[in-house]
């Protein structure tokens, strides 16, 4: 009920201060929504967000939120004569630590802040990688990823030590001085700005921040037709809209515009953030922004959540040192992509690592263009995948099927009601959880189960993707005769070796395809 109360106070709020999502100025004071969209509920894509409240059309202006109405560092010091004077004291804090110290300022005023009404909206809790304790860090069980997770924790500890001494100097109430408040402060910003060209740390966006995210649908790094696509607008894209729409009035911006390179953007010619449908929407349905192009665990790292199906999602494979020194590639462009199939970088440094040393430099051009080298090559290089996955999987303490079973114990106990039967299945992991938080199922306890599942989920993926590789490479190794294993190479070259997807990973000025067979 109060929710509800809130909510409506804020659209209304929202219209009184020009947010809308009209193109034509809105008529009604009560709520900036309502022409285009609406707030809804999307238990498995986002919880909170703004679905379609008529049919949208591909490039239609669906949001502007003007530039009055958007949080910023400048705007919220320029507001507060003491917050000015003291950070004039602490010339080092970084952009991000000056935002996130002006919005527990501003939480810091409760009802008098002019943006109560906003504060109220956001979140309570996050499930950034910087908030997962130890146990939930090691869920995550792969050393890359524990690596990002603690890396992620320990910079938002210094960052809170570097921010203490100024939020004391502002009197801040003692629990808003806490690291669990700096967390969440940090995690707003991280997981709620967007971006500006005038300041690295972003804004918030009213309204323009209940848009949950959708991969971009194409490579963002595929300048094949001179456009960059998909480019987001939260804050962790670095993607301008400077200059774009010059001369363009509010109505010429409506008009349904298809080759818009971005579904959102700072506009200067109308002093607002302007969103647009990256394609058409039948009413009802969720409307979607693409913040950027993300692996799980960056999605993790920096929205606190994974996507079931993330086209982007990659499970990084590391060489063994004499093979990096064949590879012109760096360490991020050598990878088990999605669909469980090597990266373009990965697949053609091992062809060129399973030539004779003494051949290598007269293939190198063959392996550079994505092409096989010969049927023997091939079949060393997939016997090296196969060994090399077999080796990954075997690292995991936990298998696919455990990992899936963990993640249907976890669902028991998020439903838990007193009465938890699973004895018989119980591994370590899970019986690990259960004694140390006794089940008392408080809601610190509810996150923390939540963000462990969210760590079996993520693990469980790049299992997959590696059993898939393991599973495509070893059926080419397993077969008997050469002719069978050429069969099953060339099904596997159709769907593992598309030069044109992966063309941007490739030197440039590295030959056209050539086969020696
Ligand atoms: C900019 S906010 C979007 C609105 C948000 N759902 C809310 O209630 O305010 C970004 C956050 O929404 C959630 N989110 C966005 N897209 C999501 C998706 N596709 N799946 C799951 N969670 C998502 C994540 O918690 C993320 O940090």
């Amino acid at each position: 009920m109060e929710e509800a109360a809130n909510l409506e106070s804020f659209l209304q709020w929202g219209a009184a201060i020009g947010i809308s999502d009209s193109p034509i100025s809105h008529t009604s004071s009560s709520s900036c929504l309502g022409h285009s969209l609406s707030v809804s509920y999307f238990p498995e894509a986002g919880g909170r967000g703004l679905a379609a409240t008529r049919d949208l059309r591909k490039g239609e202006l669906v949001l502007r939120v003007p530039k009055a109405a958007l949080m910023t560092s400048d705007c919220l010091i320029g507001k507060d004569h003491k917050l000015s004077a003291a950070l004039g004291k602490y010339p080092s804090l970084s952009s991000t630590q000056i935002l996130s110290i002006a919005l527990l300022n501003e939480v810091n005023k409760g009802r008098s802040s002019w943006w109560y009404t906003y504060l109220l909206q956001l979140p309570r809790t996050y499930d950034l990688l910087a908030s997962f304790g130890q146990f939930e860090i090691e869920a995550l069980q792969i050393d890359d990823a524990i690596w990002t997770a603690e890396k992620a924790v320990l910079k938002g500890k210094e960052e809170w030590e570097e921010a203490t001494p100024l939020m004391s100097e502002l009197n801040l109430k003692p629990r808003l001085t806490t690291f669990n408040a700096w967390l969440w402060a940090s995690a707003t910003i991280s997981s709620r700005t967007m971006h500006i060209p005038w300041d690295t740390a972003g804004c918030l966006c009213p309204v323009g921040d209940y848009f949950n995210y959708t991969p971009p649908e194409e490579d963002p790094y595929n300048l094949n037709n001179g456009k960059v696509c998909g480019a987001g607008s939260f804050s962790h894209v670095t993607s301008s809209l400077e200059g774009e729409n010059e001369g363009n009035s509010m109505e010429q911006l409506s008009d349904a515009n298809t080759d818009r390179l971005t579904d959102a953007g700072y506009d200067e010619t109308v002093a607002s953030y302007c969103f647009y449908a990256k394609r058409n929407y039948g009413k009802g349905e969720q409307v979607l922004l693409s913040y950027g192009t993300y692996t799980n665990l960056e999605l993790l790292e920096h929205y606190g959540f994974i996507l079931q199906e993330n086209p982007n999602d990659k499970a990084f494979i590391s060489l063994e040192t004499e093979m990096y020194s064949l590879c012109s590639w760096p360490k991020e462009s050598l990878y088990i992509s999605q669909d469980g199939k090597p990266s373009f970088a990965l697949l053609s440094t091992v062809r060129l690592w399973a030539t004779p040393v003494t051949k290598r430099r007269s293939v190198k051009h063959i392996a550079y263009s994505g092409q096989r080298i010969s049927n023997e090559n091939e079949i060393a290089v997939m016997e090296w995948f196969a060994k090399k996955c077999q080796v990954m999987l075997s690292s995991f303490s936990a298998s696919i099927d455990e990992d899936a079973l963990i993640m249907r114990i976890i669902d028991k106990i998020q439903d838990y009601d007193g009465d938890l039967d699973c004895s018989t299945a119980l591994c370590d992991e899970v019986r690990t959880f259960v004694e140390s938080t006794k089940l008392d199922l408080c809601s610190k306890t509810r996150r923390s189960i939540y963000r462990w599942k969210l760590a079996v989920q993520w693990r469980h993926r790049v299992n997959g993707k590696i059993h898939q590789e393991t599973n495509d490479a070893g059926n080419i190794t397993r077969k008997n005769t050469k002719k069978q294993q050429k069969l099953v190479i060339q099904q596997h070259q159709k769907i593992s070796n598309n030069p044109e997807q992966e063309a941007s990973e490739r030197l440039p000025g590295e030959g056209e395809n050539q086969q020696n067979e």
